[in-house]
């Protein structure tokens, strides 16, 4: 029997670089009613963004699309920080994006998203855009506000991914789509982290040397907190210090306890645990759920 002719499936997604490229991309999707989840990316995609992919996947109903967004946002860069060395590894990405299974990658120049240069208009993070990372990084926050909130409109899904990673910019994108109404259902995904406890990020791969290992420092503080939850907040905070303290070459910006909305933490229940901490020239964050117990 002569075997059936097979056609090669197309599973490249498909990638867009204009406003126009996307609307013609997504317009079946929206006739025929279809969800869009959108999965928003800087690029050098490692497994914690595959880990979003799939959870956009997941979120979706059939007739549906999974957009990722690759694009190095200039607005949430401060002067001096790592906008020019930050990774860019577009090939590879596609790859990621093809094998987890994306219909769509948009990926538009700085000039399409921000068409007169830096927009007049921009957000305003409110009072938790200036504690924690916004203390160390004054202007992050209304950066990232401003291009999600422009992704919100450019992509218009139902769904956005983000990661538990960036904790605060996590919470802070939950309260914008709440705050302005924006009718975006914001998904909270899990940290993927190597065997040995580093929170996977784009950044490790300027991790050299010695300071890969420095690097664990920050997840050993976070574990040795939370074995401490049933003792309350002084002792998971003195758990997690000393072993920063341990490591003098870890630079320590902030450790904190706060309550999961990052308002102050309760005396018991759901709470918080963050760290952010310079390794070299690499500067690095992680987070952990934390139940605290009764004292
Ligand atoms: N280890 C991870 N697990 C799950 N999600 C992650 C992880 N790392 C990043 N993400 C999420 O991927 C999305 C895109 O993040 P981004 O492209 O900035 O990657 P990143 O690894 O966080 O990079 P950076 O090193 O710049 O912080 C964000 O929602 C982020 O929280
Ligand atoms: C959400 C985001 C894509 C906005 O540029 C970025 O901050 C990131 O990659 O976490
Ligand atoms: N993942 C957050 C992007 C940034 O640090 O600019």
């Amino acid at each position: 029997m002569t075997p059936p002719v097979v056609e090669p499936v197309e599973t490249t997604p498909r990638v867009v670089r204009t406003r126009e490229e996307l609307d013609d991309a997504l317009a079946p999707v929206r006739a025929a009613g279809g969800h869009v989840v959108l999965v928003p990316t800087m690029g050098a995609l490692h497994d914690g963004h595959a880990s979003l992919v799939r959870d956009a996947r997941a979120a979706l109903r059939p007739g549906g699309a999974v957009v990722v967004s690759i694009f190095v946002n200039p607005l949430q860069f401060g002067a001096g920080e790592d906008l020019d060395r930050y990774p860019r590894t577009f090939e590879a990405d596609l790859e990621v994006c093809r094998a987890e299974g994306a219909d769509v990658v948009f990926a538009p120049t700085a000039e399409e998203v921000y068409p007169g240069g830096e927009p007049e208009v921009t957000l305003d993070p409110g009072p938790l855009g200036s504690v924690l990372e916004g203390a160390v990084r004054p202007t992050h926050f209304r950066g990232v506000l401003t291009v999600v909130a422009k992704l919100f409109g450019l992509v218009r899904p139902d769904v956005g991914v983000f990661g538990e990673k960036d904790y605060q910019q996590l919470v802070l994108i939950r309260r914008m789509a709440a705050d302005l109404c924006l009718g975006v259902q914001v998904h909270g995904a899990t940290t993927v982290r190597e065997a040995d406890g580093l929170a996977l990020s784009s950044r490790n791969r300027y991790l050299s040397g010695d300071d890969r290992q420095t690097a664990l420092a920050l997840s050993a503080a976070l574990r040795a907190g939370a074995q401490q939850e049933a003792h309350g907040a002084e002792a998971v905070l003195a758990a997690a210090r000393a072993v920063l303290e341990a490591r003098p070459e870890v630079a320590v910006d902030y450790l904190a306890l706060t309550a999961p909305d990052l308002h102050a933490p309760p005396p018991s229940g759901p709470a918080r645990l963050l760290v952010a901490a310079r390794v070299g020239t690499t500067r690095l964050i992680d987070n952990t759920p934390i139940v605290l117990g009764a004292r």
